[in-house]
């Protein structure tokens, strides 16, 4: 595991741009199968996508695909794909085509079950799950990650790509990312920014199996290749 520290959001924002350029080099294919998640620090990157990066990525290259949804419509505040539109979709050219939401509208276990044929239909199977190119993720100060949350041990191993979960304390439905795609995924990417972040890090990256009690940690734990892209100020309480 690599951790790579920055002095701000921005410029940490930036550096995980530069990997996903690195990443897009390396793989010589020309669809180039990406997930992202949602959430407050994914923000801080789609701005930069779209104020930086609109002509200087090979976009036409990217199948968008999302890590995790909440289980409302696009236009809700909540939604991942909705911040992903307002943000950056607009801005920059992905084939329309090549931009697989997850429908959080729909029935949660009918598009679980929809969401993860899609992605074994479109993607390389590594060891009987499909391997994306490169995921970003986030941890939550519970060390969840996609939206698998502290307690649900058993979305870590479940048998399909995407799964319905729960959030502990609004109960909102949410689809996620199971741990085994997350953990066979040829870059498995956390991006971290905040002081708020720096207690949970460093308890999800502590080697010991004492970290298998965070998603978060369990996947930084087994995961093929993984590093953290991280601000100063999440970094603060780590050695
Ligand atoms: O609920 C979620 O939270 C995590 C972390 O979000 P952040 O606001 O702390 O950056 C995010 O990775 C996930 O996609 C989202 O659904």
């Amino acid at each position: 595991m690599k951790i790579h520290t920055f002095d701000t959001p921005k410029e940490t924002a930036r550096a995980v741009t530069h990997q996903l350029l690195k990443q897009l080099d390396t793989v010589r294919k020309d669809a180039f199968n990406l997930a992202i998640s949602g959430g407050h620090t994914s923000e801080l990157l789609f701005h930069l996508w779209a104020e930086i990066y609109p002509q200087s990525l090979p976009w036409q290259r990217v199948h968008l695909y999302w890590v995790d949804e909440r289980c409302v419509p696009p236009t809700d505040g909540d939604s991942n794909y909705g911040l992903a539109k307002r943000t950056f979709l607009n801005h920059v050219k992905i084939p329309h085509d090549q931009i697989h939401r997850i429908l959080g509208e729909a029935n949660p276990d009918h598009e679980a079950q929809r969401y993860s044929d899609l992605v074994k239909k479109n993607l390389p199977d590594n060891d009987g799950f499909p391997q994306f190119d490169l995921l970003i993720l986030g941890i939550g100060t519970d060390g969840h990650t996609s939206s698998i949350f502290p307690g649900q041990k058993d979305l870590l191993n479940y048998p399909t790509p995407y799964a319905v979960s729960a959030h502990p304390e609004t109960h909102q439905y949410r689809i996620a990312l199971t741990g085994q795609p997350m953990i066979r995924a040829s870059m498995t990417l956390f991006h971290i920014v905040g002081a708020e972040k720096a207690e949970i890090l460093t308890n999800v990256v502590d080697p010991s199996p004492a970290a298998d009690q965070y998603p978060a940690g369990y996947v930084t734990r087994n995961a093929d290749n993984v590093a953290y892209f991280i601000d100063k100020a999440a970094a603060k309480y780590l050695k």
